[in-house]
């Protein structure tokens, strides 16, 4: 595996990929590598001839007193679990290579972003947009893997991807869980014990959702209502975000008579915020349990 830090060795690397005739799937993260990943890893793997990951924790994404400085960093782990998943490239560039000025240009789809974790956590889609269509660029890869556990992330890079022109095919990966269910997250690490106990609430929320929706509730404002006196029964869970959306614009609906819904989940535990979301009322987005 290649491990490449400046856009330039990158530029060589894919010109020697790109005279093979070689496709390229692309996995774009933010490192502290988990199980998660390695299934974007896999599939990226499967579907492609070569196979590029980015480590890149990207400033413009987080908020002031977000977690920028602490979130959590292992490049030399992160490095022997991509080389031992057969990667290929591993794009790992501090932030002067990505942003040598600051950015005077800026992706932003507000339709997307700005509500759901964009109401806690205003900008942060913008920059993620951002990073992404600078990553796109560099990486030009024919199709991009993203999880399903940032489903407002992945619904809004496919929007962006089609309203832009931008040459590649997003994939959505269904979330990998924990074996109780909580999805597998790098800020997870910030869970003391009695808190990663606590956090089984989250994925016990979704299942709560899908069997209040299979008894016939079709009331998104009762769903929620209910889904946050749920969340409540655990005293160290702080519902930040409970929502039922329809699954691809993300607005509110009226009815969960008319088709599936997301159901999207944004928890405080302590001081570590929790994202989840199921669509309900599909068969196929039940999330693959961890290994
Ligand atoms: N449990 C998971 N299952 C599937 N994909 C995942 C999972 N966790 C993260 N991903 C995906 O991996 C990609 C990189 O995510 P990222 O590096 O932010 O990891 P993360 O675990 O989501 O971190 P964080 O805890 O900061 O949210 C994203 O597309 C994200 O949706
Ligand atoms: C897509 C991403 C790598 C952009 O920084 C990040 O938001 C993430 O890890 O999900
Ligand atoms: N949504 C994953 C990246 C982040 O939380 O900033």
């Amino acid at each position: 595996m290649q491990i490449i830090t400046t856009v330039a060795a990158l530029r060589d690397a894919l010109a020697a990929l790109r005279r093979a005739g070689k496709s390229v799937g692309f996995v774009p993260t933010m490192g502290y590598l988990h199980i998660g990943h390695l299934t974007l890893v896999g599939r990226a793997r499967a579907e492609n001839d070569a196979t590029i990951v980015s480590i890149f924790v990207n400033p413009l994404q987080f908020g002031a007193n977000e977690d920028l400085a602490k979130y959590p960093r292992d490049l030399a782990r992160d490095s022997a679990l991509l080389e031992a998943a057969g990667v290929d490239l591993l794009f790992a560039p501090e932030a002067a290579e990505m942003y040598p000025r600051p950015m005077a240009t800026i992706v932003d789809v507000p339709a997307l972003g700005s509500q759901l974790e964009g109401e806690v956590r205003p900008g942060h889609f913008a920059g993620v947009a951002t990073v992404v269509t600078k990553l796109f660029n560099l990486v030009q890869p024919q199709r991009a893997y993203f999880g399903e556990k940032d489903y407002q992330q992945v619904t809004l890079i496919k929007r962006m991807v089609e309203d832009l022109a931008q040459p590649v095919a997003v994939i959505a990966v269904p979330t990998v869980r924990e074996a109780d269910g909580l999805a597998c997250s790098s800020r997870n690490v910030y869970l003391s014990p009695a808190e990663r106990a606590a956090a089984v609430i989250v994925p016990k929320t979704l299942a709560e959702a899908e069997r209040l929706h299979a008894a016939g509730c079709t009331d998104p404002a009762e769903m929620e209502a209910h889904l946050r006196r749920f969340i409540a029964t655990e005293p160290l869970a702080v519902p930040e975000v409970v929502a039922v959306r329809h699954p691809e614009t993300l607005e509110p609906v009226t009815s969960l008579r008319v088709g599936p819904a997301l159901v999207a989940l944004f928890v405080r535990i302590g001081t570590t915020r929790l994202l989840d979301n199921r669509v309900i009322g599909r068969a196929d987005t039940l999330g693959a349990q961890a290994a």
